[in-house]
């Protein structure tokens, strides 16, 4: 009753009463015995010849109708989930009619098409094919209207499941049939039994459109609800007790499809402890284990350095080539990736690095990226269905399929390529192995830790030699002991076998550990592309700059200047004006040209979008106009509450947005008003927006207590001049 009010009840009560007691008002009615001239009784009249012909008729018909629901529904109801195209709804609309429709009118229907003067019917006569008031005639309008029963169940089966898994037997290299035999339909298969006893229910009780279109001959198309029809004006108490056994065919039919439940016990699927859960949860490998899942981190549980697969000769990693062309995502990248080589595609959320990674492996929807380009060595692959591109497709979640083993998993893309079963399982283990998870071979999928099933994923992925390897944030749903051990095995895997690798994360140590160069996507674009070190030390994108723990103003150089030292000052509150304080008298603006290399030496930037500037220190020439980057790390940010003074800075009134522990120190944020932007004093008390800077200021915890720091507080961000690099963007 939580959170249900308690007067839903009555009504909930009434209409439960509605069903039931006509039933029991039936059922009560019920003889069991003979009457007094020894006629009649239950058992007598249910097991007259009418009776059990009807009842054996009805069986008969219903299962093969049912039979026929199964075969033509679950294609139907694969289209109607899985496809889009033009008139859907009405499509959908019409396959359901049946259930709305009156019986007897979906007789008359059948009637006009299979009835001797019929649309078919008139034709199948010519071959001496009857069809009407035959029992075939009762199965085709059984069929009809249990029809839509099954294609309903099914279609919301199948609309519930997650299509990736679907995505990555396609990438492991399996046909379409395949991929609907072994992962689509095993995954619906509770929908489809569901949809299947619905619609022998509905063929075992259907009527109207089976007296209209059969008739009523005993033994041929009499099937139990006409039995109980007809007798009811000359037998009534047969007419009950022909009830009450299809009474009882439906109760055991609705217990069948909800099991245990109707029974008032519990979901069997939550109720029976899953295989080896227990003995996986004891271990403390299962995630509900809570921390001790850190159990396969241990250094004895580390990747053994097995045997790599032997690689095949096609399977030599190749060079990628994407032109990445999605209006629709706002995603335009132009991408090369050398063989052998490993790019971290960085972004902030939305910036389309899944979009890319989709373009590349085949995924996107038809249509969706016409203009797309994506080339594999000398391969263009773009026209070629996923399962034919030779690229394995590693996502957050492992995507196991939860109805094969551990090691079916992994033997799924060999098999799929029609590796015969005993040497695909023989690859399988090997693969296993080589990500130290030979011992969950014959675990089922399901009964994994988030961070087992992410390393069967990796073998799964593996076993198949792909050319190009896409790592969709694989490690982003892991805990942190978990996800360094699923990253030390990827990194095992690629310095025993290095591939090309597009890999989409937002964690610095993926960076670090696996990649060899860095692309910053920001709404669908390039904004930043080259070796890790290059981009950590000298980030020209706010989203490196973050990751490299820096700060970044990104704008556009008004001044350079020949300073010795550099000092700093400036700062004024609108282009072109010059700060105040004694180092502007050593400055000496001047236009200098890139070849004009001494004479880049310290630069002044305007700040994209706001009125904020910063002086800093250039190791390359630049030049006025040159779009740069001003970088500098928190930790040279001093914090004042009061005006600063003396020697000139860049310096920023912030009001403090958060602190944050950051490792023995703690981060100050700040986002830049337009108060007295980068000079302490000019004064001015311009607001720069919610698009104004938000800068990091590392401190003691001594420090932002004496200074009272907490998020409101109006306080000075002060950094030296000589501290701010700046460079090109
Ligand atoms: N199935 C979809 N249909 C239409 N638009 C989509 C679909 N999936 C994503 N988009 C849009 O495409 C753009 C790029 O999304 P994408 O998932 O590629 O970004 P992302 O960088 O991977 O983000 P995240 O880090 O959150 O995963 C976003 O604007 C998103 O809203």
């Amino acid at each position: 009753m939580r959170g249900l009010p308690r007067w839903v009840l009555v009504p909930a009560l009434l209409g439960a009463l509605f069903v039931v007691v006509p039933v029991v008002a039936m059922v009560a009615r019920v003889e069991l015995a003979p009457g007094p001239d020894g006629t009649g009784g239950f058992w007598a009249l249910v097991t007259s010849p009418a009776a059990l012909d009807a009842l054996g008729l009805s069986l008969r018909t219903a299962l093969v109708a049912t039979l026929c629901c199964v075969l033509l529904g679950t294609p139907m109801a694969l289209v109607l989930a899985r496809t889009t195209f033009p008139g859907q709804r009405v499509a959908r609309a019409l396959v359901l009619l049946p259930l709305v429709l009156p019986p007897v009118v979906g007789g008359i229907a059948l009637l006009h098409t299979f009835g001797r003067r019929g649309l078919i019917g008139q034709h199948l006569e010519v071959l001496g094919i009857e069809i009407a008031f035959t029992t075939t005639a009762v199965v085709l309008a059984q069929t009809f209207v249990a029809l839509p029963f099954l294609v309903l169940s099914l279609e919301g089966a199948l609309r519930t499941q997650d299509t990736r898994l679907e995505d990555v037997a396609a990438t492991l290299g399996a046909r379409p049939t395949t991929v609907l035999r072994r992962v689509t339909l095993p995954r619906v298969l509770p929908g489809l039994l569901s949809g299947a006893v619905l619609a022998f229910a509905r063929a075992l009780g259907e009527f109207g459109a089976t007296i209209t279109f059969a008739g009523a001959l005993q033994g041929v198309t009499q099937t139990l609800p006409l039995e109980i029809y007809l007798q009811r004006s000359a037998d009534p108490d047969a007419a009950v007790a022909l009830s009450f056994v299809l009474v009882v065919v439906a109760v055991l039919i609705t217990a069948a499809v909800h099991g245990p439940r109707v029974l008032g016990g519990p979901d069997a699927r939550t109720a029976r402890p899953r295989r080896g859960a227990r003995g996986a949860r004891a271990a403390g490998t299962l995630p509900d284990a809570g921390p001790v899942v850190r159990e396969d981190v241990s250094p004895a549980s580390a990747p053994a350095p097995a045997a790599a697969p032997a690689p095949r000769d096609d399977a030599a990693p190749a060079a990628l080539a994407v032109r990445a062309l999605v209006p629709e995502r706002g995603l335009d990248v132009d991408l090369t990736l050398a063989p052998g080589e490993v790019v971290a595609v960085l972004g902030a959320n939305g910036a389309g690095k899944s979009t890319l990674v989709q373009v590349v492996a085949g995924l996107l929807p038809p249509g969706d990226a016409h203009d797309a380009r994506v080339a594999v060595g000398d391969d263009d692959v773009t026209r070629v269905a996923p399962r034919r591109r030779r690229l394995a497709w590693l996502s957050q979640r492992p995507l196991l399929f939860e109805n094969l083993s551990v090691e079916d998993n992994v033997a799924f893309g060999p098999r799929a390529r029609g590796v015969p079963r005993a040497r695909a399982r023989r690859e399988a283990r090997a693969a296993l192995g080589h990500v130290g998870a030979a011992d969950l071979a014959t675990r089922r999928s399901t009964d994994l830790s988030g961070g087992q099933a992410q390393r069967v994923a990796i073998a799964r992925a593996l076993v198949t030699d792909p050319r190009v390897l896409l790592l969709d944030e694989p490690l982003a749903s892991l805990d942190v002991g978990v996800a360094q051990h699923v990253r030390s095995v990827l990194h095992h895997a690629q310095r025993d076998r290095p591939r090309t690798t597009l890999l989409v994360t937002h964690d610095l140590l993926d960076v670090l550990l696996l990649a060899d160069r860095v692309v910053v996507l920001e709404d669908g674009r390039v904004v930043e592309d080259g070796p890790v070190d290059r981009v950590l030390t000298r980030p020209r994108s706010r989203f490196a700059a973050r990751l490299a723990g820096v700060n970044l103003l990104a704008g556009s150089v008004v001044h350079v200047a020949v300073p010795e030292p550099v000092t700093v000052g400036s700062l004024g509150t609108g282009p072109g004006r010059q700060g105040s304080g004694g180092a502007d008298a050593a400055l000496v603006p001047t236009e200098a040209g890139p070849d004009e290399e001494a004479a880049a030496r310290e630069a002044t930037l305007a700040v994209d979008g706001t009125q904020v500037r910063v002086r800093g220190t250039a190791d390359e020439p630049l030049a006025a106009g040159d779009g740069a980057v001003a970088v500098f790390e928190p930790r040279t940010v001093a914090v004042h509450r009061a005006t600063p003074e003396g020697s000139p800075r860049n310096a920023y009134r912030v009001v403090v947005t958060s602190v944050e522990p950051h490792g023995p120190l703690l981060r100050v944020w700040g986002r830049v008003t337009g108060e007295g932007t980068g000079d302490p004093a000019a004064g001015a008390t311009t607001v720069v927006g919610h698009d104004a800077p938000h800068l990091a200021a590392d401190l003691t915890p001594r420090a932002v207590a004496e200074l009272r720091l907490v998020p409101g507080e109006r306080v000075w961000f002060v950094v030296k001049a000589a501290e701010v690099r700046v460079h090109p963007r």
